[in-house]
């Protein structure tokens, strides 16, 4: 089966950050993933070139706009690499093959009646690059620019959007997994309810001429979104490499919501025109913020990807970037938060197990891989307690659920460990049952091989090492087909203790490792004795946000049948538009506490499980306020 991922082609008016290189290791983690399950993978990044603000950031740079543009474009294609990251092409709007796709797309579309020429006045915003309707303008100022925009007057070329927009809702509605997740397809079905307005995609070369020209009208250069997009095509060898039908039928693009609209009104539309069909997914993730602003180059407010990764190796920023944000949702960046989380999960729970399992083959098996022998109860337990995470786990990570999948595997980890402790195998070599002690050990390599092999897409290195420590070839390891089996090591096989995957980094004073009181609070750790005091009510929620500066806290209005707040641990697994309307159970005779600043008036109930959290609701119509009971 073939698959096509692609990043945004990147904006190379300054570096990449941490954000560009988050959409990156993400499509790099799926691309791998999809190799791993033995599929034909096309992954394609790249670089966006044109347009006024590359100008203006090359004079600022004393450069020409190609020299400017090289000399970024360079830099992005060098950083990858450092974070382990193996596109298939890197393509850039300024290569000749995809100037000459642009000029084609852009000729059929005229001949095809689908561009109309005109003049347009409007209110121009250079930072946008384009026009903005009144409507977009707060208190007369871009949103996004916070700058006035300029009165322009201006014959230009537009794309009808309008005539096709009745065809993308209709695709949006058939095509439920069109937009994920959810919450983004919403947003564009809302964009779709106004008449859409016909896109300028043309710049009078007069003002702007750093762009692809016009094929049947010289005086023009393409608007740079109209260009950027086609990279999608251009980058398979659309129209002439025989094999672009097949990626396009597989193609699914990842962006942040800031391009939004473009990837998902502007571009089915261009493809719809252009008689192709449109891509199957898109995928939508939120922002990674520093300091609760969104990292952007305009704010300044960057982490430079190479600097993590000298201080981090980049197995282990890859592990964070995916484990911390819930994707579709905005993350809060802080190296403090990054060596908690990978102290806790690689090098303690991980990297623990790695060194224990090894040391004690080394120790009592002279580092052979010894004999399975006779399986126990609690052997067969293990294994299918990880293999059954580790078939979750694909199966989150495919939809995107990296949070979640991550979390399973790390389950899957501590079942090993909790395995080691119960079963003491330093006692059974005190105690010489041999025969025990060897199957112990084998159950606890298969663990490592199992997890090993199923970490490759998110860490290729450590797994890598992994492997060759079991004696093992990663190039005939690495399927899904062997992390989803037991007992594929041979006994007899050599295994080395080799160096500390993940050494436990000094922990910064920073913040706790374990959730506060207030958080376990929050999380629903209350003693059992409480219970049978507890007033529990049906409660409607009426609204739902984030508590500002935490990951896991929603605060949520709810109605029971009185309104009041209530603060919940649950924000890595609902999103709070989901839960508006929702009518959920409520302990609703706790002492008020304030939680992060918030009262919070009761607590909510809910289920975990291996799938994630689950708020328990009402199986029918009932009344807010009704007894639980
Ligand atoms: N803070 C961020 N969090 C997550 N992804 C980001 C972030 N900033 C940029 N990206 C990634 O880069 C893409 C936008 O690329 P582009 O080069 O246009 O960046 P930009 O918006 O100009 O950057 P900046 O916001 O730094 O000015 C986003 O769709 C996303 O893939
Ligand atoms: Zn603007």
């Amino acid at each position: 089966m073939a698959f096509y991922i692609t990043t945004p082609i990147y904006y190379v008016n300054a570096e990449p950050h941490l954000g560009h290189a988050y959409t990156t290791v993400v499509a790099d983690v799926v691309a791998r993933l999809k190799r791993l399950k033995g599929e034909e993978v096309f992954f394609l990044t790249g670089t966006d070139e044109h347009g006024d603000k590359i100008v203006r950031a090359a004079e600022a740079a004393g450069l020409s706009p190609q020299e400017y543009v090289d000399r970024i474009a360079e830099k992005f294609r060098r950083t990858w690499p450092l974070l382990h990251i193996e596109y298939s092409r890197f393509i850039r709007t300024t290569d000749p093959a995809h100037k000459r796709v642009v000029q084609r797309v852009l000729d059929e579309l005229y001949q095809k009646g689908e561009l109309s020429f005109g003049e347009y006045e409007g209110l121009y915003c250079f930072g946008c690059e384009r026009f903005l309707t009144p409507k977009e303008l707060v208190d007369g100022v871009c949103p996004d620019h916070r700058t006035p925009p300029t009165p322009l007057k201006e014959a230009n070329y537009f794309f009808d959007l309008a005539r096709h927009q009745e065809w993308l809702l209709d695709h949006l509605k058939g095509h439920p997994d069109f937009i994920q997740p959810p919450g983004y397809r919403e947003e564009v079905l809302g964009l779709l309810r106004e008449p859409l307005e016909p896109l300028c995609i043309s710049r009078p070369k007069s003002r702007l001429s750093w762009g692809i020209e016009f094929p049947f009208d010289p005086r023009f250069v393409t608007y740079v979104w109209f260009d950027a997009l086609l990279n999608y095509l251009s980058g398979i060898g659309y129209p002439e490499d025989p094999s672009w039908p097949k990626w396009w039928a597989a193609a699914e693009h990842v962006i942040a919501k800031d391009i939004l609209k473009p990837h998902a009104v502007y571009w089915p539309i261009m493809l719809r025109a252009m008689g192709l069909p449109p891509y199957r997914r898109l995928h939508v993730h939120g922002y990674w913020n520093l300091n609760q602003a969104k990292m952007s180059k305009s704010l300044g407010n960057v982490v430079r990807p190479e600097d993590l990764v000298a201080r981090y190796g980049a197995d282990r920023v890859r592990y964070f970037l995916l484990r911390e944000m819930a994707f579709g949702q905005d993350a809060e960046f802080s190296e403090e938060a990054l060596v908690v989380r990978t102290n806790a999960e690689l090098a303690n729970d991980f990297g623990n197990l790695v060194f224990r399992t090894l040391s004690m083959v080394k120790k009592y098996f002279g580092g052979e891989v010894p004999s399975p022998g006779e399986e126990a109860p609690e052997d067969r337990e293990l294994a299918e307690g990880v293999l059954s995470r580790v078939q979750a786990y694909l199966e989150e990570m495919e939809a995107f659920r990296f949070h979640r999948g991550l979390a399973l595997l790390n389950e899957a980890v501590n079942l090993a460990n909790r395995y080691v402790d119960r079963v003491a195998p330093w006692e059974l070599h005190k105690k010489g049952v041999q025969a025990r002690l060897s199957r112990v050990l084998y159950q606890l390599l298969e663990g490592l091989r199992v997890l090993a092999v199923a970490l490759s897409p998110v860490m290729p290195r450590s797994s890598e090492i992994l492997l060759q420590n079991l004696g093992l070839s990663p190039a005939e390891e690495l399927s899904a087909e062997a992390a989803l089996s037991w007992g594929r090591l041979k006994p007899g096989g050599r295994v080395e203790r080799g160096p500390v995957l993940f050494p436990r980094l000094e922990k910064p004073l920073f913040e706790e490792e374990k959730p506060s009181e207030e958080e376990k609070m929050a999380e629903n750790l209350y003693p059992l004795e409480e219970f049978k005091k507890w007033d529990l009510r049906v409660a409607e929620v009426v609204a739902a946000e984030r508590v500002p500066g935490t990951d896991r806290l929603l605060k949520l209005t709810v109605r029971c049948p009185e309104e009041r707040t209530v603060v919940a641990g649950i924000a890595e697994h609902y999103r709070p538009e989901e839960l508006v309307g929702k009518k959920v159970v409520l302990v609703a005779n706790l002492k008020p506490a304030k939680i992060r600043g918030v009262l919070s008036q009761g607590m909510i109930l809910a289920a975990k499980d291996s799938s994630g959290l689950k708020l328990l609701v009402p199986e029918g119509e009932v009344e807010p306020g009704a007894e639980v009971g």
